[in-house]
């Protein structure tokens, strides 16, 4: 690979609005925030109870570690929100559209 050439994934920046607001479109339970300057996406899961909510909070804390990339999951009675953003850009990358999707199939 050409010096000047750098894959997604080493992108030392994170993406445009309108980028994320592109990838989103995929993502229509999700939204986008900005906490800080720090575009984040974060979407709200319900449960039947606690037990539900802390099983789904496992299920996303390992598919995060098998990604090494990790989101910040607040988990109570009936409810767990994942919030997902690249710590290392500051923003927004195509991994957190990514893992999104994939903590929606292990909601089911
Ligand atoms: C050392 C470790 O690999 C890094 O800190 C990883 C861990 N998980 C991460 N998760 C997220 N969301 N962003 C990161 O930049 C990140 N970096």
């Amino acid at each position: 690979m050409a010096d000047h050439e750098t894959s997604p994934s080493q992108a030392a920046e994170p993406m445009t609005l309108e980028a994320c607001m592109k990838e989103a479109e995929a993502l229509p339970e999700w939204q986008i925030i900005d906490r800080d300057g720090i575009m984040k996406l974060t979407r709200r899961f319900t449960f039947s109870d606690f037990a539900q909510a802390l099983a789904f909070t496992q299920r996303v804390g390992d598919l995060a570690e098998q990604a090494n990339h990790h989101p910040k999951i607040t988990t109570q009675w009936g409810e767990a929100r994942v919030t997902w953003w690249s710590h290392d850009k500051g923003g927004l990358c195509h991994d957190d559209f990514t893992l999104a999707a994939r903590t929606d199939e292990v909601a089911k």
